[in-house]
């Protein structure tokens, strides 16, 4: 690493994927059935950059069991780079390097001898545009990661799983007497809330959004947010949003995170989303979530 402010730190050494984007990295589903209930997700001094630009600068925070965690701050702070850290997607970019750990329930997915597919298995990804395969039916579509990575399971118990998966993504009575049409043919809304449907299949503990709503529409919007309520009892979210008000309405807690005048992104102040948005603590945290810049 060239970086001369990294000189204390040790990046983590990453395995060449080429050719091996994954089916869980391409269509936001995880991998295994690991059961239900959240893990508490933690970021310990995340470094990240892409060649030898750095654009996150030790980044620690703590995203517990039980919580939704949105992640705010201006294009370009490093938001999005941090969230595919949090489950393995950054190394899939060929000038990625990273330093730090991330830990999953004190397990640290990045450990030497951790499986990419392993570190899926447990941190699922939902992506700002809906990406169902479109020709698939909408059936096929909620189980595909459990057959691109192996899972077994078939029968009543598939379609109990189906039917399980809808439910809680809310689009089960929507979609309950047309199973066999394609994803592609559902709105917009309905095929994110189609993709989280996919992704709880595998069972994951921690659910990871990347701007989930910004290409819908308000009503759709808020039937994701009303989703991600609803799931937060069984799997943690951590959410990237521009909307200062989604944040709000969604999250339990807030990071803020800020890229100073060509300086790597850094986590400014995180707490509890109302005394965020209320009384935040650093002039710059109420600069942004009152609209001042950004
Ligand atoms: N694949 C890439 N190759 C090189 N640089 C990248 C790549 N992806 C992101 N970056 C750079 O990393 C920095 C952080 O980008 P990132 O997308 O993580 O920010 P962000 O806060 O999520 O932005 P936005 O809110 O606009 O999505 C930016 O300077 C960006 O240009």
């Amino acid at each position: 690493m060239t970086d001369q402010t990294t000189q204390t730190e040790t990046t983590v050494p990453l395995p060449a994927y080429a050719g091996s984007t994954g089916a869980a990295g391409s269509t936001g589903a995880t991998t295994g059935a690991t059961g239900a209930g959240g893990a508490t997700l933690e970021a310990r001094r995340i470094s990240a950059w892409f060649g030898d630009h750095k654009v996150l600068d030790r980044v620690s925070l703590t995203m517990p069991t039980g919580l939704v965690t949105a992640l705010i701050g201006p294009s370009g702070c490093g938001k999005s780079t941090f969230l595919r850290i949090l489950n393995r997607m950054h190394e899939l970019i060929p000038s990625a390097s990273l330093a730090g750990e991330v830990l999953v329930d004190g397990q640290d997915v990045y450990a030497t001898g951790q499986r990419l597919t392993e570190a899926r298995r447990q941190v699922g990804m939902v992506f700002q545009k809906p990406n169902p395969f479109p020709a698939m039916s909408i059936y096929d579509n909620v189980t595909a990661g459990l057959k691109l990575t192996g899972v077994r399971t078939g029968g009543r118990a598939k379609d109990d799983l189906v039917e399980e998966c809808l439910t809680k993504a809310g689009l089960w009575k929507e979609v309950r007497t047309r199973l066999r049409q394609p994803g592609g043919a559902l709105s917009g809304g309905q095929q994110q809330r189609l993709c989280i449907a996919r992704s709880l299949a595998i069972r994951p503990k921690v659910l990871l959004m990347d701007e989930p709503c910004s290409a819908l529409d308000p009503t759709s919007t808020r039937r994701i947010e009303e989703t991600i309520r609803e799931l937060v009892h069984e799997v943690t979210i951590v959410i990237v949003t521009h909307n200062m008000q989604q944040a709000a309405r969604v999250s339990d807690q807030c990071a803020f995170f800020l890229a100073e005048q060509g300086t790597p992104g850094a986590i400014v102040e995180h707490g509890p989303t109302a005394a965020m948005f209320s009384a935040p603590s650093d002039p710059r945290t109420s600069d942004y979530v009152e609209g001042r810049f950004g």
